[in-house]
């Protein structure tokens, strides 16, 4: 898995962000299993709740088109440190990726952190609880 190619991806992604309200650009990019990258920026609605996220959009997209298996997923946000998913991403994130699943967080100056699912949402609700 190439960290800095992902990284890329995610900031191409992020061009399509649609923030007119919180002008909060933010981007992800999914690699698969089945070597595929899917991308996917924040989009927002004037009924603000209703906002979908990046990393969210990405993977929307990846299982969408019939991948449901993740082996990375990268975000980035013009962020001090490396951008921290919202509690809905990690808990989405978990459903296609594995405790190990490398979670790439990075911001526009070029920091970036490789976390995994586990360390973002440890003892969250899974499958494996129903
Ligand atoms: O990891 C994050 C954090 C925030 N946002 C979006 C939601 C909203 O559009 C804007 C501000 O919260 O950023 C994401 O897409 N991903
Ligand atoms: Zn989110």
């Amino acid at each position: 898995m190439d960290v800095q190619k992902l990284i890329a991806k995610a900031i191409e992604a992020r061009n399509h962000a649609y923030v007119p309200y919180s002008k909060f650009k933010v981007g992800a990019a999914v690699l698969t299993k089945n070597n595929t990258i899917f991308l996917g920026c924040n989009v927002e609605n004037a009924s603000y709740g209703l906002t979908n996220c990046a990393e969210r959009t990405a993977l929307f997209k990846a299982v969408s088109e019939g991948e449901t298996e993740i082996s990375a997923i990268a975000v980035v946000g013009d962020t001090e440190g490396p951008i921290s998913p919202c509690g809905a991403c990690r808990q989405v994130i978990a459903e296609f990726g594995e405790d190990h699943t490398p979670v790439i967080l990075a911001n526009l100056k070029g920091d970036y952190k490789v976390t995994s699912v586990q360390e973002l949402l440890p003892g969250g609700f899974s499958s494996k609880d129903l």
